[in-house]
C-alpha cells in the first residue's frame, strides 16, 4: 500500500472526539513563528475558540517564537496561546535560528501525545485543518506522520504558489525517494505526527524539517506510515525569490546527506552565493545543521 489520501471532511468532529476520549490522547498545536506578529494570533484565537474551547479536540496550543524581533510574542499571548522563545527552551541544549529548531525545542514544551504542526503566516486557511489533521492517527495506529495538501494561490495564479517545492522537492522526490511520491504538498508547513514518532527523528534546524521527516519516517516504516488529507486551499505569505534559496539550499543539504553526500562543511553551514547585479555576489551563511533525536534528551 502507498500514502494513504483522504478529506478533511472524512471524519466527523464528533467521532474524532469520541476516538481522543477513548484513546485518552493529548493533542497540542504548535505554531512556529519568526515575526508573524500580523496573522500569529488569527491562527491561535480561531484555533482556540473553535477546538479548545466549543471542544475539546485541542489541548494546548502553544507558539514557539523564533528570534522574532516584532511584536510575535505578544500578539500570540494576547490571543491565549502558551508561547516560548525557542532559544529560551532547554538552554542547556544551547539555540540555533531556524522553523526546525523551533519545532524540536517544541517537544520540551508541550504534552501532546499528538502534536500539529501549522505556519504562523497563514491568511486563507480554516479550523478545519486540525480535525483533518488528526483524522488518521486517531483512527489508524499505523499511521506516524500526516501531510496536509491543498490549493496554494501564488503571486501568478490560483495555484502557482509552491515554488520550492516545484523546483526542489518534487526533482528531489523523483530522483532520490520516489516513494514520497504520491505527497501532493509535501513540504507543507500543516502536518500532524505521534510526539514518540517526531521525539525519535533528526531534525534539521532550518527548512528541511518537513522534508527530512517524510523521508526518514518512509525508510523507518514504509509508506503506509505516512498519510495524506486534503484540507482545501491554503494561502501565506510569500517570501523573496532569493530568501527561498536559502531554504532550497536547506532541503538539499538534508536530502544529500540522505544519500551519503555531505555537501555542506563540517560546522553545518553553507555559503550561498547570490547575485543582484554584476559581479558582486552577497553571499548567505545558510545553517544546515540538524538536531538528534530528542527523545535522548526528554
Ligand atoms: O527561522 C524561522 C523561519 C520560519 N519560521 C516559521 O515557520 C513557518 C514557515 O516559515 P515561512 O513562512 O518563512 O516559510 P514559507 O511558508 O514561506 O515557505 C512560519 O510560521 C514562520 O514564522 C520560524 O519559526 N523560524
Ligand atoms: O512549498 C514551498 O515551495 C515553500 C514556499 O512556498 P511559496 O513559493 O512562497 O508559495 O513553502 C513551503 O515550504 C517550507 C519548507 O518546507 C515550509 O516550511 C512552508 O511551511 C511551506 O509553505
Amino acid at each position: 500500500m502507498g500514502i494513504r489520501a483522504g478529506h478533511w471532511d472524512d471524519w466527523a468532529l464528533q467521532g474524532l472526539l469520541g476516538r481522543k476520549a477513548a484513546t485518552g490522547q493529548r493533542v497540542s498545536l504548535v505554531v512556529p513563528a519568526r515575526n508573524e506578529a500580523a496573522t500569529v494570533g488569527a491562527v491561535v484565537s480561531r484555533v482556540r475558540e473553535a477546538l479548545m474551547e466549543t471542544v475539546s479536540l485541542v489541548d494546548e496550543v502553544v507558539v514557539i517564537d523564533s528570534d522574532s524581533v516584532d511584536d510575535t510574542y505578544a500578539v500570540a499571548a494576547s490571543a491565549g496561546a502558551r508561547v516560548h522563545r525557542s532559544a529560551e527552551i532547554r538552554p542547556d541544549l544551547g539555540t540555533h535560528p531556524g522553523k526546525g529548531e523551533a519545532m524540536w525545542k517544541s517537544l520540551f514544551v508541550t504534552s501532546g501525545d499528538l502534536l500539529v504542526f501549522m505556519d504562523a503566516d497563514l491568511h486563507d486557511w480554516d479550523t478545519h485543518f486540525v480535525p483533518g489533521l488528526l483524522g488518521p492517527l486517531l483512527h489508524d495506529p499505523e499511521v506516524q506522520l500526516v501531510k496536509g495538501f491543498y490549493d496554494r494561490p501564488g503571486a501568478d495564479g490560483p495555484l502557482e504558489g509552491g515554488r520550492v517545492t516545484e523546483l526542489v522537492a518534487r526533482p528531489l522526490i523523483a530522483l532520490l525517494f520516489p516513494a514520497l511520491g504520491d505527497l501532493v504538498q509535501p513540504l507543507a508547513g500543516e502536518w500532524a505526527v505521534r510526539r514518540s514518532w517526531f521525539a525519535g527523528l533528526s531534525v534539521p534546524t532550518g527548512y528541511a524539517v518537513e522534508l527530512a521527516a517524510l523521508v526518514d519516517t518512509v525508510r523507518a516504516a514504509g509508506p503506509s506510515a505516512i498519510a495524506q488529507v486534503d484540507l482545501g486551499v491554503r494561502a501565506h505569505r510569500h517570501q523573496a525569490l532569493r530568501d527561498l534559496g536559502g531554504m532550497a539550499t536547506q532541503i538539499l543539504a538534508a536530502a544529500l546527506a540522505r544519500v551519503g553526500v555531505e555537501g555542506a562543511d563540517a560546522v553545518g553551514e553553507a555559503v550561498l552565493r547570490q547575485y543582484l547585479r554584476g559581479l558582486e555576489p552577497v553571499e548567505r551563511v545558510v545553517p544546515t545543521l540538524e538536531r538528534p533525536a530528542a527523545e535522548a534528551y526528554l
